[in-house]
């Protein structure tokens, strides 16, 4: 049994908790707002966050930041956070600790991936990312779930995967951490424009295309920042995209479903009361996409539609009125 961190005490890091319980360690599961670890601890259950799900006592909710004190730290704040929340966790931090970033985004303004910001936040710490389809409502209840972990250095993810893999929750290594981490920010945008699509009129063969396309563009960005193709055709790509495409538990989907309906952006954010991290991955994309020269015309018209007041309706019929293409050109997997 070891004693692990994670850090955030939303819907992911109370599913993490979880699962590294049932992998046989202790958690420490630190928040920094005492309402919410209070609550946490009357209740045995995040009630705010992921209800249903009984905690054990092997888990312990806090807010003393000492508590970080641990052999491996899992950071599952959401992205905008990240940086502030390394800075202040430093300090705690066990020297040599491996962090696991969970997050799925990018830092606004930067565009660093998080493992990035992690990197220079803290230096000297082996850095790993997790991701793959895997909603917390589903690995809370221990749903049979696949994910990859990344890293640079193959034993750092070995480490994490002997961690907290269990026999329902599969990890995969992987070497290439800007595919791993581009395919879960990017899925993000793609995920809330199917829910758009579905808040509009929902019409199967149009959701097909918007996910096929998605990964087209997700794959070339991430291929021209350096990731590798295959990474996007495998969990934290492909994977990740169906499933926050497709689920109920998506929040994403469930924002992108009432932006289609017409409902202003500050109150679908509200309404869904959980971080929506699509709506800042459209605008760091949209940047990056422009940084690298790389066509990405389903994230360029989200951009439109969430911050320059575009129609949905408006929207589609400028992707639909785009100069012919050859499917497979520009794609990443050909260009290389
Ligand atoms: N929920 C999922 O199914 C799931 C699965 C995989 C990855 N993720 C990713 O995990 C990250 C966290 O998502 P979530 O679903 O747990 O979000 P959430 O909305 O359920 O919870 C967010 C948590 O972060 C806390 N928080 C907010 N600002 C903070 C700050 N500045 N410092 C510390 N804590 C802060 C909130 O109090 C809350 O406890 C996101 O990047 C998300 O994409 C989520
Ligand atoms: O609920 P979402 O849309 O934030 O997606 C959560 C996870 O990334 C799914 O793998």
């Amino acid at each position: 049994m070891k004693k692990i961190a994670v850090f955030g005490s939303g819907s992911w890091g109370t599913a993490i908790s979880l699962l590294l319980v049932r992998a046989g360690h202790k958690v420490s599961l630190i928040g920094i707002f005492s309402d919410e670890i209070e609550l946490m601890k009357r209740k045995k259950e995040n009630i705010q966050y992921l209800p249903g799900c009984f905690l054990p006592d092997e888990i312990t909710p806090t807010t003393d930041l000492k508590e970080i004190d641990a052999e491996a730290v899992f950071v599952s704040v959401p992205s905008h956070a990240v940086r502030e929340s390394a800075r202040l966790i430093k300090p705690y931090l066990r020297p040599g600790c491996i962090m696991i970033n969970t997050a799925k985004g990018l830092e606004e303004n930067t565009g660093l991936r998080l493992s990035q910001v992690l990197e220079e936040e803290l230096p000297g710490h082996p850095i790993a990312v997790l991701s793959g389809p895997s909603h917390a409502e589903e690995v809370g209840r221990d749903v049979v779930t696949a994910v990859a972990v990344a890293a640079k250095d193959i034993k750092v993810a070995e480490a994490v995967q002997d961690l907290i893999m269990t026999s329902k929750f599969r990890v995969y290594t992987n070497l290439d951490m800007i595919g791993v981490e581009m395919g879960g920010s990017l899925k993000n945008i793609v995920a809330l424009c199917t829910g758009i699509l579905d808040g509009m009129n929902p019409k199967d063969n149009t959701k097909a295309a918007l996910m096929t396309r998605g990964l087209a563009e997700m794959t070339r960005l991430g291929v021209a920042m350096g990731g590798q193709p295959e990474t996007f055709y495998g969990l934290a790509g492909i994977g990740d995209l169906i499933v926050t495409c497709t689920s109920l538990h998506s929040r994403n989907l469930r924002a992108g479903r009432a932006l289609g309906a017409g409902k202003p952006l500050d109150e679908v954010l509200r309404e869904v009361g959980m971080v929506v991290e699509g709506v800042r991955a459209t605008k760091v994309a949209f940047e990056l996409s422009k940084k690298y020269g790389i066509s990405m015309p389903i994230t360029e018209q989200a951009y439109k539609v969430l911050f320059e007041g575009l129609s949905p309706s408006e929207a589609l019929e400028n992707l639909m009125m785009r100069g012919k293409k050859h499917e497979t050109e520009d794609m990443g997997i050909l260009g290389r």
